[in-house]
């Protein structure tokens, strides 16, 4: 069985500005005939992201011989191929964002039925009265598979309206739409956005969520509106998102692994409490625990590498994502940082190398001052990213685990900060 990697380029986003690190949403497909596509030139960016990425995550055995697959065949070389040739872009913001395999396979439903229960169904002049007509000035985000405006409805509800690309040749996109749907109409959580409807109608595929005002993490990390986010803010933030992917794993009807946890996904209310958006590659729990995806999908630097490398999807693919979220709270940085010197471009690798060596402080965001609180914080949430970040998926924690060990975490935090604060 051949692999292949499909993407597309992407506008950039308000998470990205200047559109420079903005990470590629992929899905790696088994099918029988496109991997023998051409290898196009080789993007610096894209070689020496994909070398960092395979030294680092796929260890050495699962490249060898015995996997079955040889290197060019490797999901990873072809994903290679396609960022290398992608790279070669002139925007800097590359990738694709599909889905094939829907969790029920909507696209087969006839449009009759395409009642979702416990949903409502919105009106066209409902939304564009909401949006102004999708205005440019209540445009509040920009993803591979659409645009996000902000609107109010009729009862002054405050809602996020997701418009998706239209793009007749992209069939993919409307599975994504489906799927997204029906995950969160499942969905019941205070850290998950929350479901209000959704329409379909000439054209326009839209999704109509909670709005939730204050950004996402990413902009928060990047300081955009000029204020740091504090250390005691970035742990309740890991803790939210923890309780709302544990509720995902194991409390939810059925289990559904995310595939696409993030931090541009992660939005801030005011008060910088988290909720986890963007449910378009979520995919129930697989029963069987042989079973082998069609699809590998989510975003560069996030996704779990012994999925890529076994198709076998688990809800410890969502565990490494965080892993690598915990190291983005802590350094500030993106996961992969194409400018920086090659030892640190690839973040997690550079963060649990000086983990590792007895220097993880030096790897903390330089906006945050490392006090003896920050210290012992970041040593424990280094060594729970490292659990997280384990090549195999039983070495990884639950995120039920995960959630434990954050609590701990911040309790300890706490009882160092308080003192020194209560002497001020
Ligand atoms: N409910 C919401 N409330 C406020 N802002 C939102 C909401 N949903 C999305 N956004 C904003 O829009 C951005 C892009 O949204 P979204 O992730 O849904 O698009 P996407 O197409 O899935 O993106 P990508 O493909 O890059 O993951 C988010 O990073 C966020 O800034």
């Amino acid at each position: 069985m051949m692999k292949s990697v499909s993407g597309t380029g992407s506008a950039g986003s308000r998470s990205d500005p200047g559109g420079s690190g903005e990470l590629s949403r992929f899905s790696v497909a088994t099918t029988a005939s496109s991997a023998s596509q051409p290898s196009a030139n080789g993007g610096a960016r894209g070689i020496s992201f994909l070398d960092a990425f395979r030294s680092c995550f796929v260890p050495p055995e699962a490249r060898s011989p015995e996997n079955s697959m040889s290197d060019e065949s490797h999901p990873s070389h072809q994903l290679s191929q396609s960022l290398s040739s992608q790279g070669s872009n002139s925007g800097s913001v590359f990738g694709s964002k599909r889905s094939i395999k829907g969790m029920y396979s909507p696209m087969h439903r006839s449009s009759l039925d395409r009642e979702i229960p416990g949903s409502t169904k919105f009106s066209l002049p409902q939304i564009q009265k909401a949006t102004k007509n999708f205005s440019p000035n209540f445009k509040i985000g920009q993803g591979g598979s659409g645009t996000v405006y902000k609107g109010q409805l009729a009862d002054g509800t405050l809602v996020a309206v997701k418009r998706a690309k239209k793009n007749v040749y992209d069939k993919y996109m409307g599975r994504e739409f489906w799927n997204e749907i029906e995950t969160l109409q499942r969905i019941e959580h205070l850290n998950l956005v929350r479901f209000h409807g959704y329409l379909e109608f000439g054209g326009e595929q839209l999704i109509i969520v909670e709005y939730v005002p204050n950004g996402n993490l990413r902009e928060h990390l990047d300081c955009i509106n000029g204020k740091i986010l504090e250390f005691s803010l970035r742990l309740e933030i890991a803790i939210d998102v923890a309780h709302a992917i544990t509720y995902l794993h194991t409390y939810s009807d059925h289990p559904v692994i995310h595939r696409d946890i993030k931090s541009s996904n992660i939005l801030l209310m005011n008060n910088c409490r988290a909720k986890v958006a963007d449910f378009g590659f979520a995919k129930l729990a697989p029963t069987d625990s042989s079973h082998i995806s069609t699809q590998v999908k989510g975003t560069a630097g996030y996704l779990d590498p012994e999925y890529l490398r076994t198709y076998q999807l688990n809800e410890k693919s969502d565990v490494y994502s965080f892993g690598v979220l915990l190291v983005e709270l802590v350094t500030g940085r993106r996961p992969i940082e194409p400018k920086k010197a090659i030892i640190e471009r690839v973040t997690t690798k550079w963060a649990m190398e000086n983990f590792v060596e007895g220097n993880a402080i030096q790897t903390l965001d330089p906006n945050l001052e490392a006090t003896d609180a920050i210290n012992l914080a970041v040593e424990k949430l280094y060594e729970l990213a490292l659990q997280c970040l384990a090549p195999t998926k039983r070495n990884r924690p639950s995120m039920k685990r995960c959630a434990e060990i954050l609590w701990s975490i911040r309790k300890d935090y706490r009882e160092l900060v308080v003192p020194t604060s209560a002497m001020n």
